[in-house]
Formats: C-alpha cells, structure tokens, sequence
C-alpha cells in the first residue's frame, strides 16, 4: 500500500486486480457550515459530490473516491449497479455507532436517461451509470453532522484500525483555505441549440397524438458561454440561496459538473417506508400574491394539464403497487410552488415488502410519464427518434444509497453540465394532443431561468 498526498491510494485495487477489502469508520462531529467542506477541498475537484433535498433533513458531501462502479451497456442498469455495491460490501469492516440513514458507506451517482439512445460528445465522461464511493463523505442528518471515512484496501490489514485512524487525522490536519468566489463572470454567448428545430418537432408530435400514445416530453438544451471557467461552488452556494426547497445537487467528474435544482423526488426509502412524487403541469409564478394564487387555480382547474398530470399519477400508482404492501395516494393535486413556477403536485407514500429494495423502485419508476410520456415504451420511442438532444444524466434518477439499502433519488431537471467556461442546460415539457408550440417553447424558457440565474447568466 502507498500513500499519495497523504491518502492512501492502491492502483491495484483501482484497477479491479484484487478484490477489495473496504475499512469505513463514522464519527460525530461539531456541525459546521456543510458548504465549507465542499468548497475547502477545492484540490480534490472533479471528484467530489453535492446533495441536499429539499427540507435538508440529509445532506450529503462526498470528497475523493476510493471506489468507482461505472456500467455501460447493461440490459439491467438498476440490477447490475445493486449487485455491485452489495458485492463491494461484503468484504468489509464497518465501524459506525450511530444509527442514522446516510452514514457510513454510500454509494452516489446518476443514471442515463436512455442508454439505447447513443451518446454524443457532450456526455462521454459519464458512464450509463456513472456511481461511486466517497473516501470522505460528510453527513449532516437532521442537524447533527457525521463523518465518514472509507478506505479499500487489497486485503484486510491487522492494523486496519490504526490505518483509519491516520487516515482521518490526515484528513483533519489538511487545511485548505478556501478560494474566493468569483463573482460577476461575463456571460459572452447563450445559444439555444437547435430552438426552431425544437419546435418543428413539437408541432410533429402534436399532430401525431390522436392514437395509442398520448403523451411525449421533449427536452431541449441552451449553450451558455462565459469568459472566465465557472466555479462550482459559486454555483452551488447560489442555488442554494435561491433553490433552497429543491435538491441541490452536484457531481464532479473530472472537468465535468453535472449540477442542479431539482423540485421532483423519484423515490425515497427509510427502512421499509418509501416516498415518489407525481410532478406534472405547470404555470408562472404571478407577480404578486393574489395574481401567484389565480394562476395556481387556473393551473389546478385546466384540463390539459390535469390530463398530463393524470398519466404520472397512474403510472407512479401501478408502480409502486407492484412492490408495495401499501399505497396512500390523495385523490387530487395540490401545488409545489418554486422561484420561477407553479407545478402540479401529487405525493404518494407507500410501505415496501421486505423482498423489495430501492434499485428496483427506481427501475420500475424511471422514466415517469412527467420525463418520458405515456404509454412509456412508445413515448420513449418517439423521443429517441425525435429528440435532437443527448439528455445524459439529464431527466434521469440521481441520488444516493447506503450500506443498509436506505436512500433518495431526484429527477435530476432544471440541472446543466458545466466544462469549464461553458455549461449546457436543459429543459423540457409534456406534449399532449392540445399543445401549443410556442406556449410550450416559453415554458421550457422559465424552466431554463433557475440554472441561467445560478450561473451568473441571467438576473
Ligand atoms: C421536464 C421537465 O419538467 C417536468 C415537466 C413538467 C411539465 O411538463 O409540466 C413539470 C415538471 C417536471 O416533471 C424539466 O424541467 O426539464
């Protein structure tokens, strides 16, 4: 074993020529600010993680690897990165006295949207699933903060205990200072890429939607170009001022970031108790508040959207009948309000069977008629045809699951990739029979304002 800028790293074991022995040890500590620690281990760029949902009862920060599960052309994504982490978990020493969801080993990362779709340029740093282990993760879970150590070794040391030790009071004695943020870097150049495109073929899928499919979303994407390279954290730190009720999220690799706001959960699991969120149809925010309450009641009575929104209640329904004891459901939507829009909004709540697990909700969820359409495999159809975008990790289940099979996965929307002084953003919309082209082309614009705004590319 060798040390390298005073943390352990084992080539061999990277590479996958032994099989792996993981060390992973928990302690409490003095809750400080959780941005810090993102941002103070700034060496460790391009491997570093971001989340925090939206009532920040747990947020997470990962900081190094020291294991990576990337998947690529697997007919059973979900199954074969669930194989993996439990296989990765077998050989290994947990030392964690405290019994909270999110301690200790977990894995992070993000899905595709849809691997049979082929990847571009844009995405070629990120697997079909892109997932990894942290070497130090902070947790702060309700308020109490915990960090968490891992370590792999290539077999189990003796003195695994004292090597965990010098492993932590290396992490402690790194001080880094933190850089300054930049502020006010200048926005140079914005391109909707493929705009008038988009709309040709909205107004295609319109017309083609009196039969069995019923509903497509189309996503679109905007190149923003800035003179100096953009910083994570800059970003982060605003969406966090202005985005505090979506998950906030980031995941480094290399020179990528793939970063975002998220108003949509995919799932929750808490022991055998699980969340989804049905997040379909939209309307401004009003000026003031009693135009903000008409257009949310407009919103709640019109038909078009109740109809888009109907399709992920079913859908999200079914899907969790299948795996769950129990299923609560309201029979109505209320409205999820965010900064710059109003959405449709159903929770639904279930209780898990024990043979279930989080990986195979997620399988049974993705893609949701609020991303791919309805019915699923025909709407994923069309948009593989149609859609002149590679959506990435774009739309797609992004989140984490620890040693315990715990976790929470968002839609990762209103999100962009960021490489270097450039970042694409994305958006999308459902597309039902009475579409309106240009109404549609301005509701993927709002969705569009979250990341233009975080970025410094837009007041
Ligand atoms: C596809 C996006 O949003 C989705 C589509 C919505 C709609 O069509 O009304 C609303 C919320 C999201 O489920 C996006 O923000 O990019």
């Amino acid at each position: 074993m060798k040390y390298s800028k005073g943390l352990l790293v084992d080539d061999k074991v990277k590479q996958g020529k032994y099989s792996s022995f993981l060390v992973s040890k928990v302690i409490k500590i003095e809750p400080k600010d959780y941005l810090s620690f993102f941002t103070n281990y700034s060496s460790y760029k391009g491997k570093r993680f971001f989340w925090k949902d939206p009532s920040s009862e747990n947020i997470l920060i990962g900081i190094g690897r020291c294991k990576e599960i990337y998947i690529n052309k697997q007919k059973d994504l979900y199954m074969a990165v669930e194989q993996s982490w439990r296989d990765f978990l077998e050989n290994s020493k947990l030392m964690n006295d405290f019994n909270r969801i999110g301690v200790g080993p977990v894995l992070f990362g993000g899905f595709s949207f849809d691997p049979e779709k082929p990847k571009t340029e844009l995405w070629k740093s990120f697997a079909d699933a892109h997932f990894f282990v942290p070497e130090f993760m902070l947790s702060e879970i309700n308020g109490e903060q915990f960090l968490t150590v891992n370590m792999v070794m290539d077999e189990i040391d003796v003195n695994y205990e004292q090597e965990i030790e010098e492993k932590l009071s290396l992490f402690f004695d790194r001080k880094e200072n933190m850089k300054p943020y930049m502020e006010g870097n200048p926005l140079i150049n914005s391109i909707e890429v493929n705009g008038e495109k988009w709309k040709h073929v909205v107004g295609n899928v319109v017309a083609n939607l009196n039969g069995m499919l019923k509903k497509v979303v189309l996503a679109r994407e905007c190149r923003l170009v800035f003179k100096e390279e953009i910083q994570t954290e800059f970003v982060l730190d605003q969406l966090l001022r202005e985005q505090n009720n979506s998950y906030i999220f980031a995941l480094e690799e290399g020179d990528n970031c793939f970063i975002g706001a998220s108003p949509e959960r995919l799932v929750k699991k808490t022991g055998n108790k699980v969340l989804s969120t049905c997040l379909a149809g939209s309307i401004p925010r009003g000026e003031n508040e009693e135009r903000d309450q008409e257009l949310g009641a407009r919103l709640l009575a019109d038909e078009k959207n109740r109809t888009e929104h109907q399709y992920v209640v079913n859908m999200i329904q079914s899907a969790m009948e299948m795996v769950c004891k129990q299923v609560e459901i309201p029979t109505a939507p209320s409205l999820m309000k965010m900064r710059d829009i109003q959405h449709l909004y159903t929770p639904v709540k279930g209780i898990l069977r024990e043979t279930e697990s989080l990986m195979e909700l997620i399988r049974l969820l993705h893609p949701t008629p609020a991303l791919g359409g309805f019915p699923q495999r025909l709407a994923m159809e069309k948009i593989r045809k149609e859609e002149q975008l590679d959506r990435g990790l774009y739309g797609a289940p992004l989140g984490w699951i620890d040693y315990q099979g715990n976790g929470e996965f968002a839609v990762s929307i209103r999100s962009g990739l960021i490489q270097k002084n450039e970042a694409s953003i994305f958006a999308g919309c459902g597309i039902v029979a009475n579409s309106d082209v240009e109404l549609e082309y301005k509701e993927t614009a709002m969705k569009f304002r979250p990341m233009q705004r975080a970025l410094g590319g837009k007041k």
